[in-house]
């Protein structure tokens, strides 16, 4: 399948501090793409390194079939970037921001008037495009800010974290965008720390950790390779964690309780329903795998942490 965009043996230091070690990745056209990992792990600086906003020190970035370290002014025009911070005059409307974003992509006169339209359309404000953006929510502003990544009609978008710190009303909004985008034929690369965003939204998967690409691949995957199904039981007098369960291969507490992960099911729940704690149980039941799960296969730590 084509290729939207490749990076190679990525690398990028500030100061003493190795913000990325090496990352490799590569995005097909039309997919979305999503770079799940913790805070710090890397994604903004791996989104601007794509953007050309941080020079990379070491590695190969190819978008569109371009090389993006020489290309970029050619490649600005076809890639929408939404920064993870956001970056809106709040005195102006949200109308009159989109028009300075539309400017500085050189669009001008009647295209930008009905490309503004169509934007605010798509974001799901076109009732509000004439106030001011300081009497947004986070999330309403959040969208406007996709917005203005949109006035040129990208070939990738690259969201970086966008929904953090926003309302469940435009974090929906923002999904099916993304996947109305997606059909429209618009490869998406979306970057998060939430693995249920990854889970409903994107096709292919890298995870990143201090700087590396830990594993990567489509969801079911990721989920065969390196997690197991799990029972979580939960019972006030289970303070420690249960040992000798048949077939588990590893056990954690999480929550209030214990997350066993074995390849024997039935034994591990008709252990604990027939054990002494058995009048104690809160909680006893099977969970599917997650990415959350992956990560700590790869990681021994939560994604949550
Ligand atoms: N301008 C900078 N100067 C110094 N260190 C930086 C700078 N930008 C990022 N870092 C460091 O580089 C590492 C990677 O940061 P980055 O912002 O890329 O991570 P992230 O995965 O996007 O996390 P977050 O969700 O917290 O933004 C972190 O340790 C961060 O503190």
């Amino acid at each position: 399948m084509e290729k939207a965009l490749s990076i190679q043996d990525l690398q990028k230091s500030y100061g003493q501090k190795k913000a990325l070690q090496g990352v490799t990745f590569s995005v097909k056209k039309g997919a979305c793409f999503g770079l799940l990992g913790p805070n710090g792990a890397g994604k903004s600086t791996t989104m601007k390194i794509l953007t050309g906003i941080v020079g990379a020190d070491h590695g190969r970035i190819e978008i569109l079939e371009m090389d993006a370290t020489k290309k970029g002014r050619e490649l600005r025009q076809r890639v929408g970037y939404v920064p993870q911070s956001i970056t809106l005059y709040e005195k102006l409307s949200a109308y009159d921001n989109l028009k300075f974003f539309g400017e500085m992509y050189g669009i001008r006169g009647k295209l930008l008037q009905q490309r503004i339209r169509e934007v605010l359309i798509q974001i799901g404000l076109q009732d509000r495009g004439k106030d001011a953006v300081e009497t947004f929510s986070g999330g309403m502003k959040r969208r406007v800010n996709i917005a203005a990544a949109l006035l040129h009609k990208p070939e990738i978008l690259i969201l970086d974290e966008p929904t953090v710190g926003i309302d469940p009303q435009s974090r929906n909004h923002i999904f099916d965008m993304i996947r109305i985008l997606k059909k429209e034929g618009v490869t998406i690369i979306y970057s998060t720390h939430y693995m249920e965003e990854v889970e409903v939204l994107c096709d292919d998967i890298a995870i990143i950790d201090h700087g590396k690409i830990i594993a990567q691949g489509n969801l079911q995957e990721l989920l065969t390779e390196y997690s197991q199904r799990a029972v979580y039981v939960e019972a006030p007098t289970l303070k420690e964690a249960p040992t000798s369960l048949p077939g588990a291969i590893r056990t954690y507490a999480q929550g209030d309780g214990w997350m066993i992960e074995t390849e024997r099911l039935q034994e591990t729940m008709l252990y604990f329903l027939q054990s002494d704690t058995s009048e104690d149980i809160k909680r006893l039941e099977i969970v599917r795998p997650s990415l959350e799960h992956v990560f700590l296969s790869l990681t021994g730590t939560q994604l949550r942490d």
